[in-house]
């Protein structure tokens, strides 16, 4: 069977990454059909929309999505639904791509790059799962108005609604704890519900869940303590689960411990085992064109593509230890270098994982 695979490389460094994610796929011999289309602030300028109909048709009838990033700061003056990251938000929520996997792992190599202590850090190993078609991103109502009964005094107040549904945490749920059992069977629900009913609310549900799993270790911490304990002890962490606003923030967090946010992949996935691959990162238009971007997240997701939607594994495994192996090699973009390893340019750390497959 041939896989089919939609390309949305979007804006900013997207294209320079993806495209050497795509050169390791395609190098793989396998078989698979690649197509690209055009997604985000790319989109918007040729179509007027910044997913177009074309575009999402493409990845609905595809196994996979390899996605670069989307955004720039120039269509901050658009109004919302124009703007390029409604792109990735209206993917995830018309594929209901609701679970996010984000593994962040620390490469031995890269011990000196990470922002903590390498005795702090050394063999991290956390799988973050994020919520990610519920919360604050999506509930409705939202907007900006002018209270009427006076009690803003005719001033206007900006709101969003943080939502959450009985069967969105059930199902997120299950996928962490499902991925807690195989691992070390200690998962960590994130969320605030000190303050928050939604998080109070998200909190019933997983201890309601867990005792479908008897043999993990359900634990709870409020996200303000979480932030903290990620840069104290990280490794007393094996999977978060949290929804996706704290998910958002808090990976990006644990991105840091791994050297830099252009090492850490991502995939979500929807129920029909569909999956949505991107590094975690945005589109960095501060080094978009430059040939200097870290490929390495959105190649470790291209692994993750093999493995979870094109049940590759062997395929997967390849790709990853192309990676240790540059990486052994001294191979460094400059957002990992350090003294006396080799500094490498995008397409030239694509060519030494290309290199590391043959
Ligand atoms: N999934 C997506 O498409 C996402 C899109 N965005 C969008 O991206 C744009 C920029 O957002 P920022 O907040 O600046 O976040 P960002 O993740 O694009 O960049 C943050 C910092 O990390 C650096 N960086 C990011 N990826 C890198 C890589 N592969 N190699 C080396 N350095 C890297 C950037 O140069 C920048 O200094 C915005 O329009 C934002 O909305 C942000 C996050 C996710
Ligand atoms: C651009 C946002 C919609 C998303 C984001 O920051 C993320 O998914 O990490
Ligand atoms: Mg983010």
């Amino acid at each position: 069977m041939t896989y089919k695979i939609a390309v949305l490389p979007g804006d900013g460094i997207g294209k320079e990454i993806v495209d050497q994610a795509v050169r390791v796929l395609t190098a793989l011999n396998l078989d698979i059909a690649l197509e690209e289309a055009p997604v985000g602030g790319a989109a918007y300028d040729q179509f007027g929309h910044p997913l177009p109909p074309s575009t999402l048709e493409l990845a609905k009838n595809s196994n996979a999505i390899l996605f670069g990033a989307v955004g720039d700061w120039k269509y901050d003056s658009l109004p919302r639904e124009h703007r390029p990251e409604q792109a990735i938000l209206g993917l995830r929520k018309n594929m209901g791509l609701f679970a996010n996997l984000r593994p962040a792992i620390l490469y031995p190599q890269l011990a000196n790059a990470s922002s903590l202590k390498p005795e702090v850090v050394s063999g991290l190993d956390i799988l973050i799962v994020r919520e990610l078609t519920g919360d604050i991103y999506f509930g409705t109502p939202r907007g900006v108005r002018t209270a009427e009964d006076g009690a803003f005094k005719g001033e206007q107040e900006g709101f969003d609604t943080m939502r959450y549904a009985e069967t969105e945490v059930r199902r997120i749920a299950k996928i962490a704890f499902e991925a807690a059992r195989k691992r070390n069977g200690k998962l960590c629900s994130v969320d605030k519900a000190n303050v928050l009913e939604t998080s109070q609310f998200w909190r019933d549900i997983m201890i309601d869940v867990s005792k479908q799993y008897p043999d993990v270790a359900l634990s709870h911490m409020y996200v303000d303590n979480a932030a903290m304990q990620l840069v104290r002890a990280p490794k007393e962490f094996d999977v978060i689960v949290t929804g996706n606003l704290f998910g958002d923030i808090l990976s990006d967090e644990a991105a840091m411990l791994t050297g830099s946010i252009g090492m850490l992949p991502s995939a979500s996935l929807n129920a029909s085992n569909q999956g949505l691959y991107e590094p975690s990162h945005g589109s960095a238009p501060d080094i978009a064109g430059q040939n200097i971007a870290n490929p390495l997240a959105t190649i470790l997701s291209a692994a993750m593509l093999l493995r979870y939607s094109l049940n590759e594994s062997a395929a997967a495994d390849k790709v990853e230890e192309a990676v240790r192996q540059v990486l052994a090699q001294g191979l460094r973009t400059a957002d990992i270098y350090e003294e006396g390893a080799e500094k490498v340019t995008t397409s030239q750390m694509g060519d030494a994982v290309l290199k590391a497959l043959s």
